[in-house]
C-alpha cells in the first residue's frame, strides 16, 4: 500500500500555482522530494498533513484521506519544518517534553521518549540549555527529533540541511538513514539538492512548477544516467578523444573529463580505454547532479507517474556537445 497517494492534486493562490494536477505513489522508505525554491514542496507537505486544503484532486497518507481525516494523519506522522519555530527560552527537553505530550503521551513516558529521541538525535548534556543559544545544526536536531518524539510512522522532513555546513549536512543525512533502517520509520524528505538526497534515499520524486517531473527508486538514477568525473595522471586528452571516439559523450573540465553515463558498459569503455592507453587512473566518481541536469534528461521509460507530455527543459538547459574538443 502507497504511504502517499495523491490524484490531480491543484493548489492555486491568487496569480501562482503552486501545485498542478500532481498525481502520485510513494511506497514505504526513505523519499526524497526535491524541487528549486518555490517548486510546491511546501505546499504539498502542508497539505499532506491536512493543514491546507487543496484547490482541486485527492490525497491519501496511511490511507487517511487528507481533508476528512486530518488529525488521524498528524497522530501518525511526524513534521519538522522548514522555518525555526522552536522557542528560545526554554530546553530542548522541556520543548520536546512538551510536544510529546500534546500528542498524548501520559508525564513519564514523555520524558523518557523526549529523553531516548534527543540521545538519538544527537543531544546530551546541551540538551538542558535554552534553545536560544544553539546552533543551527543543534536547532535541526531539536526540530528532528520533536517530529518523532510520538513514535510516527512516517515523518515529513521539510529542507532538513538547510543551513548546516558539510559536516552538520552528512551527520543529518545519516541520522534520516537511521530512522529509515533502525527504526522503520518512513521518511519523506524535501531538498533543492538532488546530490545529497540520491545519497539517502531509495527513491526520488521531483516536482517542478508544481508539476511532477519524475518519480523513481534512486538506482534508476544512478545507473542509467549522470556524469562521470574521471581524473588521469597525464594523457587527459587522449583518453577524452579514445572515449569519444567510443561513442561516448565526454568533455573537459579543469584536470578532469565528464563523461556521460550511456548505460553500464560506460565503466567497461573506460577502463579498456585506460588501460589501453596505459594511463594512471586518479578517480572515477559520480558527479553530484545539479537539478538542471534531471530537466536536460528525459524520464526513464516506465518511471511511475510520468506525465504522458513528458519533461519540458528549463530555457538554458544545458545540451551536451558532440565529439570532443580538449
Ligand atoms: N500562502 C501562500 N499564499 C500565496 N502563495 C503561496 C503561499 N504558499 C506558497 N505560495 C507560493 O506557492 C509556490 C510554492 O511554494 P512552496 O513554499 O510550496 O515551495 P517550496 O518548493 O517549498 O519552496 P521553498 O523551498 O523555497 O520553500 C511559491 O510560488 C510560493 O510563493
Amino acid at each position: 500500500m502507497p504511504i502517499i497517494a495523491t490524484r490531480g492534486l491543484t493548489m492555486r493562490f491568487p496569480g501562482v500555482t503552486a501545485l498542478d494536477d500532481l498525481t502520485l505513489d510513494v511506497e514505504p522508505g526513505i523519499v526524497g522530494l526535491v524541487g528549486a525554491n518555490g517548486a510546491g514542496k511546501s505546499t504539498l507537505i502542508k497539505i499532506l498533513l491536512g493543514l491546507q486544503p487543496a484547490s482541486a484532486g485527492q490525497a491519501r497518507v496511511l490511507d487517511l484521506d487528507v481533508t476528512r481525516q486530518g488529525e488521524l494523519i498528524r497522530e501518525r506522522v511526524g513534521y519538522m519544518p522548514e522555518y525555526d519555530c522552536l522557542p528560545p527560552d526554554v530546553s530542548a527537553t522541556e520543548f520536546v517534553v512538551h510536544m510529546a505530550r500534546m500528542s498524548g503521551l501520559p508525564p513519564t513516558a514523555a520524558r523518557e521518549r523526549a529523553a531516548d529521541t534527543l540521545r538519538h538525535v544527537g543531544l546530551y548534556e546541551e540538551r538542558y540549555r535554552p534553545i536560544g543559544g544553539y546552533s543551527t545544526g543543534m536547532r535541526q536536531k531539536v526540530k528532528l527529533a520533536q517530529a518523532l518524539v510520538h513514535d510516527p510512522r512516517l515523518v515529513f522532513l521539510d529542507e532538513p540541511t538547510n543551513g548546516l555546513d558539510p559536516a552538520g549536512r552528512d551527520e543529518m543525512l545519516e541520522l534520516i538513514r537511521r530512522i529509515g533502517a533502525e527504526f522503520g520509520i518512513s521518511v519523506l524528505v524535501t531538498s533543492h539538492l538532488l546530490g545529497e538526497l540520491e545519497r539517502t534515499c531509495d527513491h526520488i520524486v521531483i516536482i517542478d512548477g508544481g508539476r511532477l517531473l519524475r518519480s523513481q527508486a534512486v538506482e534508476a538514477f544512478t545507473t542509467d544516467s549522470g556524469t562521470l568525473v574521471v581524473e588521469v595522471e597525464e594523457g587527459r586528452d587522449a583518453l577524452g578523444q579514445a572515449l569519444a571516439g567510443a561513442g561516448l559523450t565526454v568533455r573537459p573540465e579543469g584536470r578532469a573529463l565528464l563523461v556521460e553515463v550511456a548505460g553500464e558498459r560506460t565503466f567497461d569503455l573506460i577502463r579498456d580505454a585506460v588501460v589501453e592507453l596505459d594511463l594512471l587512473l586518479i578517480r572515477m566518481e559520480r558527479r553530484r547532479h545539479h537539478i538542471e541536469e534531471v530537466f536536460a534528461t528525459p524520464a526513464a521509460p516506465g518511471a511511475a507517474g510520468v506525465p504522458p507530455q513528458g519533461v519540458q527543459a528549463p530555457p538554458g538547459a544545458a545540451v551536451p556537445p558532440r565529439g570532443y574538443q580538449g
